[in-house]
């Protein structure tokens, strides 16, 4: 089946799927059309600026509010207990999560890896779909970045298909379902708990570039009129609630608004970079971004390191050694990534803290400093992200524990050899 999508982002979108169910000039008449209720999600105070302000109309078969009680569910290793172990300023890396157990969904197969006050993030693993159960977030949206294997997002508000190297981003409160269409899937997600996720002003560069609006996608509306024994999980400040659920709660027949789900396909960034000298910031590289009340100082900071051809002139090419104010967590989706030669491999991870210094490993820096800088590099078949905060990481202890954890991580930068000499200028 080929899914439809709207294109652009944060658009007032109107979608149906029955003919004449959206109302026409008013958000809540006396009797919606086929006997639906109108319900209004807003993800946003509702006098937020307007540039800002997002909400969305729902015309559904069921309010949202009938499910039955929450009840709290014991602990699961998708949590926000950032606050277990010290924060740490080693250097850390992971390998890949091992392969879930049989029968792990997406809900199941998260793993919190580490967080702050404004940000969570996981990796997940699963092989199950989420049969019978839906969940929402209360806490966060969702930045869901697949590394292995496609997600099918059965939402409220429409169907979205993402494969590795494409994201999708689940708002706040919106209830979906997660199928693997490959039987199994790998990735990450990065809880944002702060303001949405918005695009960056382009300054200098212009009108067009980075991750252009009209690549994101929202879906169109899709409803499922079933009934049976099902599960509503709610996240709610940072544990999990279950509710039972007579529908499915996927059942928006029409929708019109600016709060939705939406993907967006990695490769179709456009990259900017150095065409003299020197290795720019990469904020050149920035997809997505969650401001903080502080101009320039992001809660979260979505960074992406795609396929891109390297020219500068006099240059150390690959990233330079740096300790940055800002925390980093990256992951790798696929492909090598231009400052580690081995050991940061699809799916792991690593984090580097605000002032922890890192940059090139040993066989990067000595192959970049005798490349030769006649001939352009280009960097091909690679994706490597980043979850970059102004606030300390604190890694979970089951993250710092695990056995997928590299307690070597620093060997690599043991083999940088001293070269001063001052007599040698
Ligand atoms: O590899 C990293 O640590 C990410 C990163 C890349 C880069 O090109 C410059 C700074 C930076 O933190
Ligand atoms: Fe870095």
């Amino acid at each position: 089946m080929t899914l439809a999508y709207q294109s652009g982002f944060g658009n007032e979108f109107a979608s149906e799927a029955l003919p004449g169910a959206l109302p026409v000039g008013r958000n809540s008449p006396q009797r919606c059309a086929y006997g639906l209720y109108a319900e209004q999600l807003s993800g946003t105070a509702f006098t937020a600026p307007r540039h800002s302000n997002r909400r969305s109309w729902l015309y559904r078969i069921r309010p949202g509010a009938m499910h039955g009680p929450f009840e709290l569910l014991p602990e699961t290793a998708f949590h926000n207990r950032f606050d277990e172990l010290p924060a740490d300023p080693n250097q850390l890396r992971w390998s890949p999560l091992p392969a879930a157990k049989p029968g792990t969904d997406f809900l199941d197969g998260l793993f919190a890896m580490c967080g702050n006050a404004g940000v969570g993030v996981h990796r997940y693993a699963a092989n199950a779909d989420m049969a019978g159960r839906f969940f929402s977030n209360s806490d966060a949206e969702m930045l869901i970045v697949p590394q292995a294997g496609r997600l099918r997002l059965r939402t409220e508000m429409g169907v979205l298909e993402v494969e590795p190297q494409e994201i999708a981003v689940i708002p706040r409160g919106i209830r979906f379902a997660v199928d693997l269409p490959d039987g199994s899937a790998a990735g990450y997600v990065a809880e944002n708990f702060g303001a949405l996720l918005r695009l960056p002003d382009l300054g200098p560069i212009g009108s067009n570039g980075l991750a252009n609006p009209r690549d994101f996608l929202a879906p169109v509306a899709a409803y499922e009129d079933v009934e049976g024994d099902f599960r509503l999980l709610n996240k709610f400040r940072g544990r999990l609630w279950q509710a039972a659920i007579g529908h499915s709660p996927l059942d928006a027949v029409a929708w019109h608004g600016n709060y939705t789900p939406y993907k967006y396909d990695l490769r179709r960034f456009n990259t900017i970079g150095s065409i003299s000298y020197d290795h720019p910031d990469p904020s050149i590289f920035l997809v997505l971004y969650s401001p903080s009340d502080t101009p320039g100082t992001s809660n979260l900071d979505f960074v992406i390191f795609p396929p891109r051809w390297l020219v500068a002139q006099d240059t150390f090419r690959p990233p330079w050694f740096h300790r940055n104010i800002a925390s980093e967590f990256m992951g790798l989706i696929h492909g090598v990534y231009d400052a580690k030669a081995d050991g940061f491999v699809p799916g792991g991870a690593s984090l580097h803290n605000s002032m922890t210094g890192h940059g090139p490993d040993a066989a990067t820096f000595d192959k970049a400093s005798h490349a030769d800088l006649s001939k352009p590099d280009v960097i091909t078949g690679t994706m490597a992200f980043m979850f970059e905060s102004r606030s300390v990481f604190t890694a979970t202890a089951q993250a710092l524990q695990c056995p997928s954890r590299q307690r070597d991580y620093q060997a690599c930068w043991q083999g940088l050899r001293k070269h001063f000499n001052p007599d040698n200028a």
